[in-house]
């Protein structure tokens, strides 16, 4: 494909990503998959420039909005930017206000490119001109933007952010804009660990580096696709982000408990939990979402998990126990609460996501938490654990709902996190750990992962059965 073409393509896909209320990656997917002419590096640039496109949606807009003549101060306003927010400008303006403010291009360059011809884009009209000049020399961030545009995020949302981050707020949000590394979790219970297939993967060229934190993640340098290497086909090695190495971890689980995975989904965390148990025990798969439990059988089979139990449960909308958590109830060590969430933390993986998320959605999500806890809370037994997690960085899918939790439940105490770091992880919790030792917030900006928070509970031995 020309680099004109290559432009015409991101400018047609943007605009399906902008028609569609589905997630970008999939929309992404989509579109390449029914273009099959397009080589691997021309599905790469126009991805990448899509996924830009859609990382400074707010930056770009708020450029054009201002370069046709809009007051900067009605621009940035809240109310006229959540509209903006709902609304951006057309995908050909956006792409080419990206490639002037975030390439340095000149309209000039954009002309010679996009000139018309085969399938490259027409080129600018007198009027694009006239809008486009303006950016020129101009960068995507500037001093005048709101905090909101410049960040990248809803207004409604910094609230939240600064009631989470304090200071901090706009170090993790501008890490939240850039792009996620890619993690490899190294497979137990096929390898001898992370150095073996450190090598393996080298010799298919595909450098990597240990993670800073999980001992059992390596993080790709380069840009190749690991799907396609030995140690990949052979299960070595699943792709997971290293917060979500970390969390699985943190659930303690160890050969021959009775474990459950409550919220399994595709099984990326029962993946985790049934090498570090080394595949012996009890370990059950939960999800109201039988598709995604499906997903997650070929990829138990690659890892040479064998022991899981897959289990649909049915929705909890009115409140009612499915009858596997009547059941089954006392009976677990381990139980993990994966939560469904807004996946705030996840925003470099899925950026679109952020401007999708409605104060409507959030309490939807925080009312199902509050079920999810008190129902896979009844699963575990005295002395066991419930660990509860999220892809979020909101105080209120987080701290909030384990503040409820824990004031419904005196039957359940909190464990200080950095003693749940030490028998899960294993290494110096130093500089890692939150002020007051109870849970963990992992951060793009702190650490490097996705966002992620953690909790971990306690069912006292007193009193057992309470809490059904
Ligand atoms: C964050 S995702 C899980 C991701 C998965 N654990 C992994 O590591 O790949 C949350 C999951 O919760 C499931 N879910 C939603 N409501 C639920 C409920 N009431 N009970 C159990 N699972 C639920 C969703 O279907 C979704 O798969």
């Amino acid at each position: 494909m020309t680099p004109g073409a290559r432009i015409a393509a991101a400018i047609e896909l943007l605009a399906e990503v902008d028609a569609h209320d589905r997630p970008a990656d999939q929309v992404v997917q989509e579109y390449v998959r029914q273009r099959r002419f397009m080589g691997a590096k021309d599905r790469r640039a126009v991805t990448d420039l899509v996924f830009a496109a859609i990382r400074a949606r707010a930056r770009t807009s708020w450029w054009l909005a201002l370069a046709a003549g809009h007051d900067p101060e009605h621009v940035g306003s809240e109310s006229v930017g959540e509209q903006a927010a709902q609304t951006p400008p057309a995908p050909r303006a956006r792409v080419f206000a990206l490639l002037i403010l975030g390439e340095g291009w000149t309209v000039e360059q954009l002309a010679g490119v996009c000139d018309g011809t085969g399938y490259n884009p027409p080129p600018p009209d007198e009027a694009e001109q006239v809008l486009l000049s303006a950016l020129e020399g101009q960068t995507l961030d500037d001093p005048r933007q709101p905090d909101w545009v410049r960040l990248e995020t809803p207004a409604w949302l910094l609230p939240a952010f600064r009631e989470a981050f304090g200071e901090a707020t706009e170090a993790e949000l501008t890490a939240l804009r850039q792009e996620a590394p890619v993690d490899l979790r190294v497979n137990r219970l096929l390898t001898d660990g992370p150095r073996e297939v450190a090598e393996a993967l080298a010799a298919e060229d595909l450098q990597t580096q240990p993670t800073a934190y999980s001992p059992l993640g390596l993080r790709l340098t380069g840009r190749r696709a690991v799907q396609a290497t030995a140690p990949y086909r052979d299960g070595f090695v699943e792709l997971q982000d290293e917060g979500s190495q970390l969390i699985a971890l943190l659930v303690a689980a160890k050969p021959g408990m009775a474990v459950c995975d409550f919220c399994a989904g595709a099984g990326g965390k029962t993946l985790a939990l049934a090498a570090e148990m080394n595949d012996r025990g009890r370990l059950v798969a939960l999800d109201v979402d039988g598709e995604r439990l499906g997903r997650a059988g070929p990829r138990l089979q690659r890892a040479g998990a064998r022991n899981v139990e897959r289990r649909m449960l049915a929705t909890d909308q009115d409140g009612e126990s499915d009858p596997f958590v009547e059941e089954n109830a006392g009976s677990f060590d381990r139980v993990l609460i994966d939560a469904p969430c807004t996946g705030v933390g996840a925003w470099r993986r899925q950026p679109d996501s952020r401007w999708r998320l409605s104060e409507h959605a959030l309490t939807q999500r925080t009312q199902a938490q509050d079920r999810i806890l008190a129902q896979a809370a009844k699963l575990v037994k005295p002395g066991g654990r419930l660990i509860y997690a999220t892809c979020s960085l909101l105080p209120q899918e987080n701290r909030v709902r384990t503040w409820d939790f824990q004031s419904a439940h005196p039957e359940f105490r909190q464990l200080p996190i950095d003693e749940v770091w030490a028998e899960g992880v294993g290494t110096d919790t130093t500089g890692v750990l939150p002020n007051d030792g109870q849970d963990l917030t992992l951060t793009p900006a702190r650490h490097g992962t996705d966002g992620f928070y953690l909790a971990v509970f306690e069912r006292q031995a007193q009193g057992a059965g309470g809490g059904k």
